[in-house]
C-alpha cells in the first residue's frame, strides 16, 4: 500500500449561473487527498491518513475516497468542521483562499497518529497540511518516525497566501526533505525557496540535501527529473485546459504509480533509478495530469482512460 498523509478539503469551485450571480460548487479535494484518489484510480493499493470531519462536507470527501477505492481506515474522524478552499480561476489557472480554523484536518495531533502496517511500501506527504499547527508538527513527526522504514515522497505544493511565517515553513520543508526519497516541486514552488542559480542548480540543491529523485513540473511546457547522475525531461501533453486544479497532485500519483508498477518503490531501488525509469515515471505523470487539467476540479483519470 502507498499511504498518502495530509489534507482533504472541499474545493469550492466557481461556476456560471444563468442570472450571473456568484456561485460555487463543492468538490472533494485537498492536494494529498487528490494524490490518493489519483493513485487508487491508477490501480495502485492506496491508503489515506488525515483528520476528517463527520459533517456533510466530510461525507462528500468520504464518498469520493470510497468510489475511488482508497482505504481510509487510518483516518482520525472528529465533529470539527471540514476545511474549505474557495477557488479563483483566471484562464484555467487556480488560486485559493483557505478557511481552516479549528477544522478536523488542522487540529490533528500526534495522539491521532496510527501505527502503520508492514504492507505500507511508501508514504506521500505535502501541501497545506504542513503549514498551520498542530497538524504541521503532526505530519512532520509522522514523516520523521517512518522515514527509515519506507519510501518517502514529499510535494511541498507552496500556497504563499496561506503561509504566515515563511522562515518557519522553509525550515520545516528543509528538515522533511532531508529525510525524503522523492521530492516534487512546480517551478513556482521551487522559486519560493529563494535559492540562487539556474533551475538545475535549484533542483540539485535538494539532491545535495538528501533526495534520490527531484522532479520539477513546468505546467504546459515540460517536467524535468533529476537524480545524482541523471537529468531527464519529458514534454507535457497537448490538451484543452478546463482548469489546473489537482494537476500537480495527479502528477505525484503518476510518479509513484509508475515506480510501484516497475517494482522500484523500495528505499534501495529508488536511490539508483535509471534514465528510462525516470522517463516512464514522468511520462505517466504527464499523461494522467493532462486528463485532470482537461476536466473541472481535481478529477484524475482511471487507469483505463489512459490505456494503463
Ligand atoms: N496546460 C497544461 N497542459 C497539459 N498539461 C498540463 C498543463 N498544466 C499542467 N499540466 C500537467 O500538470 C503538471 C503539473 O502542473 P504545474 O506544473 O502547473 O503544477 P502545479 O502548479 O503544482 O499544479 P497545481 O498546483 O495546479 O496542482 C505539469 O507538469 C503537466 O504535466
Ligand atoms: O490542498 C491544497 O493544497 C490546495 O491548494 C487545495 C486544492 O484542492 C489542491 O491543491 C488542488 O491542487
Amino acid at each position: 500500500m502507498i499511504l498518502c498523509c495530509g489534507e482533504a478539503l472541499i474545493d469550492m469551485l466557481p461556476r456560471e449561473t444563468t442570472k450571473g450571480e456568484p456561485a460555487f460548487s463543492p468538490y472533494a479535494g485537498g492536494a494529498v487527498c487528490n494524490t490518493a484518489v489519483a493513485l487508487a484510480r491508477l490501480g495502485r493499493p492506496t491508503g489515506f491518513f488525515s483528520g476528517l470531519s463527520s459533517d456533510l462536507m466530510g461525507d462528500i470527501i468520504r464518498e469520493k475516497l470510497d468510489a475511488s477505492n482508497v482505504d481510509h481506515s487510518y483516518v482520525a474522524t472528529s465533529d470539527r468542521p471540514t476545511t474549505l478552499a474557495f477557488v479563483k480561476l483566471v484562464n484555467g489557472a487556480a488560486s485559493y483562499a483557505f478557511y481552516d480554523e479549528n477544522t478536523a484536518g488542522r487540529m490533528i495531533t500526534e495522539a491521532d497518529l496510527p501505527e502503520i502496517g508492514d504492507d505500507c511500501r511508501a508514504m506521500h506527504f505535502g501541501a497545506i497540511s504542513l503549514i498551520p499547527e498542530p497538524c504541521g508538527s503532526t505530519y512532520e513527526a509522522l514523516l520523521m518516525r517512518e522515514a527509515e522504514k519506507r519510501v518517502i515522497s514529499l510535494d511541498p505544493n507552496i500556497r504563499p497566501s496561506f503561509i504566515t511565517d515563511a522562515d518557519k515553513h522553509r525550515a520545516r520543508i528543509e528538515r522533511m526533505a532531508a529525510k525524503a526519497d522523492i521530492l516534487k516541486f512546480s517551478d513556482e514552488d521551487l522559486d519560493w525557496f529563494g535559492l540562487e542559480g539556474s533551475l538545475d542548480d535549484k533542483a540539485r540543491h535538494w539532491i545535495a540535501a538528501g533526495a534520490s529523485l527531484v522532479v520539477v513540473t513546468r505546467g504546459s511546457d515540460s517536467t524535468i527529473g533529476y537524480t545524482a547522475t541523471e537529468k531527464v525531461e519529458v514534454a507535457s501533453e497537448k490538451v484543452e485546459v478546463v482548469d489546473t486544479v489537482g494537476a500537480g497532485d495527479t502528477f505525484d500519483a503518476g510518479i509513484l504509480a509508475s515506480l510501484d508498477l516497475a517494482g522500484l518503490l523500495t528505499k534501495d531501488k529508488v536511490r539508483t533509478l535509471s534514465a528510462n525509469a525516470i522517463r516512464d515515471a514522468l511520462a505517466l505523470g504527464a499523461k494522467a495530469a493532462a486528463v485532470t487539467v482537461s476536466r473541472a476540479g481535481a478529477n484524475p483519470p482511471f487507469a483505463h482512460e489512459i490505456g494503463l
